[in-house]
């Protein structure tokens, strides 16, 4: 395929309007092209900023367009273009602008490359004019941040409730950031000090033993030393914090209700040092796959694979000494790593979402033993999918209560009520929310 960056960057855009989720996409044009490094970067930087940003950018189209409803494939080359003028400096605005007018002539819009070129020119003349950012923002807070970090007002509504404007304005920030990327040293073939002697500047993170970030420029996963060797796995600090909630024991019975594509049941085993059975259950058969990639590359022999529904699993009744229920959430802690993902959830979809999360949550909790210890976690921030889940929980089931962690990793992040939740621009990790629960 013999296509430039900003012109495969445009048809994605337009398969994900259509409805393809941004990162397959951008995989499959990623195999196909034969792009060098530097322009497969800035495709990949163009789709996933324009789906990101695209809030923030179609408000400055609608402020300095004539007319409000473009043809979606101008409105596509619109936003392609002001995303390289706002975000990307390395790009000189004669150039987003000429890229874009050639853009709209090669895909049948000849006609209308008059509107690109001035609706751009005008983007960067109100700059020069203002000295300041020519976004016009209302006074509604949730409308004034959902338009200037372009996200949706549901969203914003979810955050501002919890956090207050100043931190939400953080975290949104915080959200629209390039992910960092974590690993967790896998300690039954290896040590922290090898793995981060072996990866030139990986970083040790305080307080969460066994992780390290990565440098942004590490290059591709497969290739740093000790991937062959199972000697690590990719997974954020912040998820690494359940495992050390659930602390199960070398022997034990331990059931990971959600568990594909098993990050945290690779930590759970390794905990117990390979020692005594790790359920992995996941409904998922294909995320299960990339379970059993990383058992074979770990070399763990602990876990056993279960593609079920976890509201169904007679068998593991009352068998268990811990449950980890890493449950199916709507991921707002997580949003820098999806760029579609805010425009794909609704409040519609987190109160389904609550709903299977309380269901997943009774039916694991039938599969301890009476001293059992449940671990209830999910990789967002909203209350709905958290503390409401966990209080409805108790007051269904009051010989239930949450049990403060010990683990020193825990204890500082853990709040007067006794879970956690680990905020993405207090801490510089995903946002998570985990508590541990006991009989009484
Ligand atoms: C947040 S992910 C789990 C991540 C995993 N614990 C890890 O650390 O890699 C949630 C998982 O729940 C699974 N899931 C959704 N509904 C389920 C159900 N009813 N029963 C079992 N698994 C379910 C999804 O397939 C998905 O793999």
């Amino acid at each position: 395929m013999n296509q430039s960056s900003r012109q495969l960057a445009f048809t994605t855009l337009r398969s994900i309007q259509k409805g393809a989720f941004a990162d397959v996409a951008v995989d499959q044009v990623l195999h196909q092209s034969d792009l060098n490094l530097l322009d497969r970067r800035l495709f990949t930087e163009l789709v996933y900023g324009t789906v990101r940003r695209q809030r923030t950018l179609n408000a400055l189209i609608d402020q300095f367009a004539k007319k409000k409803d473009q043809p979606p494939d101008l409105r596509l080359i619109l936003q392609l273009g002001l995303y390289q003028l706002r975000y990307l400096n390395q790009i000189p605005e004669s150039a987003a602008v000429d890229t874009s007018v050639e853009l709209a002539k090669k895909n049948k819009l000849s006609g209308l490359t008059g509107v690109v070129n001035g609706i751009l020119r005008q983007y960067l003349r109100s700059q020069l004019i203002l000295h300041a950012d020519p976004l016009k923002l209302c006074d509604d807070p949730v409308e004034q941040l959902g338009t200037l970090h372009s996200y949706p007002d549901w969203i914003i509504q979810v955050w501002l409730e919890q956090f207050g404007i100043d931190d939400t304005a953080k975290l949104c920030e915080w959200m629209n950031q390039p992910p960092r990327i974590d690993l967790r040293v896998n300690t039954l073939k290896t040590n922290i000090e090898q793995v981060e002697s072996a990866i030139p500047d990986s970083q040790c993170i305080p307080n969460v033993p066994n992780a390290l970030r990565l440098p942004s420029n590490a290059g591709a996963i497969q290739n740093l030393p000790g991937y062959a060797e199972g000697w690590w796995i990719v997974q954020d600090s912040s998820a690494q914090l359940v495992s050390y909630l659930v602390d199960p024991q070398p022997g034990e019975i331990v059931a990971d209700a959600c568990a594909a594509p098993g990050g945290k049941t690779l930590h759970l085993a390794e905990l117990m040092q390979d020692q005594g059975t790790v359920w992995a259950i996941d409904k998922t058969a294909s995320r299960l796959k990339k379970l059993q990639q990383n058992i074979d590359r770990l070399g763990v022999t602990s876990i056993q694979i279960l593609t079920s529904d976890s509201r169904d699993v007679p068998s593991l009744k009352g068998k268990c000494d811990r449950v980890l229920v890493d449950a199916p959430c709507s991921g707002l802690g997580t949003l820098n790593r999806h760029a579609d993902a805010r425009w794909r959830q609704t409040p519609e979809s987190a109160t389904a979402l609550a709903q299977l999360q309380q269901e997943i949550l009774t039916e694991a909790a039938s599969w301890l033993k009476p001293q059992g210890v449940l671990v209830y976690s999910t990789c967002t921030l909203n209350p709905l999918e958290n503390e409401s889940v966990i209080e409805k929980f108790l007051h269904q089931h009051p010989n239930w209560a949450i049990e403060h962690p010990t683990h020193p990793a825990l204890i500082t992040l853990t709040s007067q009520q006794g879970w956690i939740k680990v905020l993405p621009h207090c801490h510089n990790m995903d946002g998570f929310f985990m508590v541990r629960l006991k009989q009484i």
